[in-house]
């Protein structure tokens, strides 16, 4: 039994009397822990892909098991979302924004205060909770959103593009602090990126997409080598530019 386990999923969006298909024949399996990645050309479904495991809306066929039950989205809290933009509320502290997810599932109270700063501290942000979200840089708002995605302790993380907004030497050291934030609370995390290198260095797996319509091309496992560094210390690794090379040929023969 897989964790999460992606059964025969088929998309079509229907608008104006036409009809896209957006998605065919997609299963795969995610075990509990693993870190994935989607990678493929504009267009290829992966958003589409992540929305439905999301619960946003519903495949036209298939099914998403979640540890062996149907899916159950927003209602159990089993998914964390980051996406490119924060989404914190400028008008609530940092703390306040991190206690929100917690006070919707109405755990203990006095456990709640202690819990968001112990998340904030874990992602780097102790002593910024009496802060407003625009006394923060990108790189510090986004794992503002990280602690705030991981009060409600989602059994899957959906990351869409997360680090896509930030400049380069902040989306490095982001992708260190999700990759070891993630690892330590043992969660399973799906990330959607256009970027090779990034999903080489956070993944244990690479889906790679073909587009018109969405299908899974191919799929890479990422060396024990890698897996074992830290995405910064992955990138300096001899295997990353062999994978990347690889990648990034099979992605071009996609997009021309
Ligand atoms: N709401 C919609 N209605 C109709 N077609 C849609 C809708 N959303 C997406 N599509 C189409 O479905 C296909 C997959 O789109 P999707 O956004 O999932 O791809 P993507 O791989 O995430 O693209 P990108 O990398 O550019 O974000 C595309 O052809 C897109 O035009």
């Amino acid at each position: 039994m897989s964790f999460l386990k992606i059964q025969d999923i088929h998309h079509t969006y229907f608008s104006n009397q036409t009809a896209a298909t957006a998605l065919a024949d997609i299963s795969l399996d995610i075990e509990k822990g693993e870190f994935v990645s989607f990678l493929g050309p504009s267009g290829c479904g992966k958003t589409t892909l992540l929305s439905i495991i999301a619960g946003l809306f519903p495949p036209t066929s298939g099914k998403i098991l979640l540890e062996n039950n149907p899916l159950k989205a927003d209602s159990d809290f089993s998914i964390g979302y980051m996406l490119q933009q924060d989404y914190l509320f400028p008008w609530k502290t940092i703390e306040e924004n991190v206690l929100l997810g917690l006070k919707l599932i109405k755990k203990n109270e006095g456990l709640e205060k202690i819990k968001t700063l112990k998340l904030l501290s874990d992602v780097g942000l102790g002593g910024t909770g009496k802060l407003y979200p625009r006394e923060l840089s990108g790189g510090m708002r986004q794992r503002a959103a990280l602690a705030r995605t991981l009060a409600v302790d989602p059994k899957i993380l959906l990351l869409d593009e997360p680090f896509s907004a930030l400049d380069y030497q902040t989306k490095l050291k982001l992708e260190d602090l999700v990759f070891e934030t993630l690892k330590s609370f043992g969660k399973t995390a799906v990330l959607v990126t256009h970027d090779i290198g990034e999903a080489i260095a956070m993944s244990d797996r690479i889906y790679l997409f073909s587009a018109k319509p969405g299908r899974i091309y191919k799929t890479f496992e990422v060396p024990d080598e890698l897996r074992e560094l830290t995405p910064f210390h992955a990138r300096n690794h001899p295997h990353y530019s062999v994978l990347f090379q690889t990648i990034w040929k099979e992605l071009e023969s996609l997009e021309y």
